[in-house]
């Protein structure tokens, strides 16, 4: 009773931080491939807000000459100059890839001089609050126009906004006109937040259906392993590496045993239950970078990247082994067959499957639960 009391807000907490951040308990490696597809999700973006912005500042430098009532060289100089140089550099870096992660950090400190710049020339003059809604709309940029990641538009407005309050969280405002300033502040930061927290979940939600759509479009459905199509594009991969680098590479091509009696005395249950047993055999016993998929039926491929012959025949061997030495469910054991071969400056890939597929029948001939290595 008491665990089930002090259980409830531990899944509370859980489910809140779950609606609020899909990949809130996601791998590592998740989180950054998600923020690498986030930047480039949002180069586009990025480049032309930066564009405009830039526009914007040039005709605001223009406009400012004429209503300011100092430093209008100044104002000139940063308004018409630094900050839409900082922009055109940011819209610039969105075309080079290499460049992304300068692009952020730029894209990161822009707003911010921008609020100490405004504050430099306008606070303590009688017209601040004609320039102040360039500070409420600077916060609300930040946070839903500019392209940032939620976190990295937190670090960069809760700055500016900080900046913001320590100058102005003074009297020397009317105080009327002060309690109005404060409540622009407020409603700019917490809308802009709201609208980036809605916007990177949305962004996060779609990663997800994104990646869970490739992986089901390139497994199969019954044993989980690459299917035919993914597994082919692997065999493609590395036929092109070593066409190229002339690295060797080999393929395994496993066909189960006399696999349609278990259909025929146990059904078609028991049979897909013997292949995924199968298929988990497989995938524990080979090396993290070789490539294991299911042509169909009861026929395998593995495709082991800088492997030869010779180690590719020791890696089928293992795999034997542990074959012989499973008890699978209610058919008990199970043997295979293999065909082995090493790229051998093949063509295409077809060259190469025939001559597996021919070490395979090779070894079904001559008996099963044997190697042939051609
Ligand atoms: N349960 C199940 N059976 C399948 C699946 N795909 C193919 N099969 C069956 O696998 C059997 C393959 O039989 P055969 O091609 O005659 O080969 P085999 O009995 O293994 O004989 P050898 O390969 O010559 O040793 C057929 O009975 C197919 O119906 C599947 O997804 N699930």
């Amino acid at each position: 009773m008491l665990a089930t009391c002090q259980e409830k807000p531990v899944r509370l907490i859980q489910h809140l931080k779950q609606s609020l951040d899909p990949l809130h308990d996601s791998s590592p490696a998740t989180c950054a491939h998600f923020a690498a597809w986030y930047r480039h999700a949002k180069v586009a973006q990025i480049r032309y807000v930066a564009f405009l912005t830039m526009a914007l500042y040039l005709v605001y430098a223009a406009i400012e000459l004429n209503v300011a009532s100092d430093a209008h060289g100044l104002r000139l100089l940063l308004h018409g100059g630094v900050i839409p140089g900082l922009l055109l550099a940011t819209g610039l870096m969105s075309f080079r890839p290499t460049l992304h992660r300068p692009m952020i950090a730029v894209l990161m400190t822009a707003p911010t001089f921008a609020v100490a710049v405004n504050l430099h020339f306008n606070y303590g003059h009688a017209d601040f609050a004609h320039f102040a809604p360039e500070l409420y709309l600077n916060l609300i940029w930040t946070f839903a126009i500019s392209g940032l990641r939620l976190r990295q538009a937190m670090l960069t407005a809760s700055i500016s906004a900080l900046i913001i309050l320590a100058v102005t969280f003074t009297d020397s405002l009317q105080p009327g006109v002060q309690r109005l300033h404060l409540i622009w502040i407020l409603a700019s930061f917490s809308f802009g937040l709201l609208c980036a927290q809605v916007l990177e979940k949305a962004y996060k939600e779609i990663f997800l259906q994104h990646r869970d759509l490739a992986l089901s479009a390139s497994t199969d459905g019954l044993t989980g392993l690459w299917n035919r199509a993914r597994i082919d594009q692997f065999f493609a991969g590395e036929l092109a590496r070593a066409q190229r680098y002339g690295t060797p590479f080999s393929l395994i091509l496993m066909d189960i045993d006399h696999f349609k009696n278990v259909n025929d005395s146990h059904g078609h249950t028991v049979g897909d239950n013997v292949l995924r047993q199968f298929a988990t055999l497989l995938r524990q016993n080979v090396r993290n970078v070789d490539k294991v998929g299911r042509l169909g039926g009861e026929e395998f491929l593995i495709v082991l990247p800088e492997a030869d012959a010779q180690q590719a025949r020791a890696a089928a061997t293992l795999l034997q082994q542990r074959i012989n030495a499973f008890v699978f469910d209610t058919v008990q054991h199970k043997s295979a067959s293999f065909g082995v071969t090493q790229y051998d400056g093949d063509r295409s890939t077809q060259a190469m499957l025939d001559r597996v597929d021919r070490a395979l029948y090779l070894a079904k001939a001559n008996g099963r639960d044997r190697i042939e290595v051609l």
